[in-house]
């Protein structure tokens, strides 16, 4: 589904990511882990083909997205760590925006509408202008925004941010479902007991190179994901 192959990326001097290598496969939920300024970000974004790099490939179900943006961005979502809107759209607006760009048919954006901002209990907030909605609300909003157009690749940057409980526990569950169905998910968290509980394979990453990678109970062995962490950050 994505595969990361020698992803080097420099701003001037400063190399963000060295030489990463990834691969993730359909129905995994793959967490991304690392201290402050270790990477994630830049990753998720050329991941998402909205930042350039100067080394590396990736693919998406084999198409590279330097070579087939469009291609790639069809099969994909990405969800940025600020949830920066069209303040001035309302919240229907948007999600009919977006739809539109990726030519979902009326019925099943409709359908899918319906359902998620049940789920995210925004119904009766998607006729107002996304200027009136807190953080959390935005973000529920860009979480429906990623599946309305059904990707196979979901990639997320600390997506949990500003939920409430129960939108967060519903937001797990619809990444639950979305890799039972054959979909993957890419996604940078700082909450290790949601990555230790929720994902299937995990990667961690420091100083821009990847240090440990693998499935949860490979990467954990006996210890919690924190403890392993935490000693490979002191390393
Ligand atoms: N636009 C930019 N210009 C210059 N340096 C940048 C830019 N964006 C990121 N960096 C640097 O690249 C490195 C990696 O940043 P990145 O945002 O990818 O980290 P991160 O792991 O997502 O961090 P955080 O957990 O704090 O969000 C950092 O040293 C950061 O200062």
């Amino acid at each position: 589904m994505l595969r990361i192959e020698g992803l080097t990326k420099t701003y001037g001097e400063k190399k963000a990511v060295d030489e990463l290598s990834l691969h993730i496969r359909p129905g995994e939920i793959y967490g991304f882990i690392g201290h402050n300024g270790a990477g994630k970000t830049t990753t998720l974004k050329s991941v998402a083909g909205i930042l350039g790099f100067d080394k590396g490939e990736i693919f998406i179900n084999g198409s590279s997205i330097m070579k087939n943006p469009v291609e790639c961005k069809r099969q994909l979502a990405y969800i940025p760590d600020n949830p920066d809107l069209y303040d001035f759209m309302s919240g229907i607006k948007y999600l009919n925006f977006v739809a539109d760009i990726f030519g979902v048919s009326s019925e099943e954006r409709q359908d899918r509408i319906r359902k998620y901002a049940d789920v995210f209990e925004l119904t009766k907030d998607l006729a107002q202008p996304i200027s009136s909605y807190s953080h959390g609300m935005k973000q529920k909003l860009a979480v429906i925004s990623a599946w309305i157009h059904s990707p196979r690749l979901i990639i997320m940057d600390e997506p949990f941010v500003g939920l409430d409980p129960k939108a967060a526990f519903k937001l797990k569950e619809m990444m639950r479902e979305h890799c039972d169905n054959g979909g993957a998910i890419f996604f940078s968290t700082h909450v290790l007991e949601v990555a230790e509980k929720l994902c299937d394979k995990v990667a961690i990453i420091k100083q821009g190179r990847l240090i440990k990678s693998g499935t949860m109970e490979e990467v954990r062995g006996d210890e919690s994901l924190e403890e392993v962490f935490l000693e490979l950050e002191a390393e």
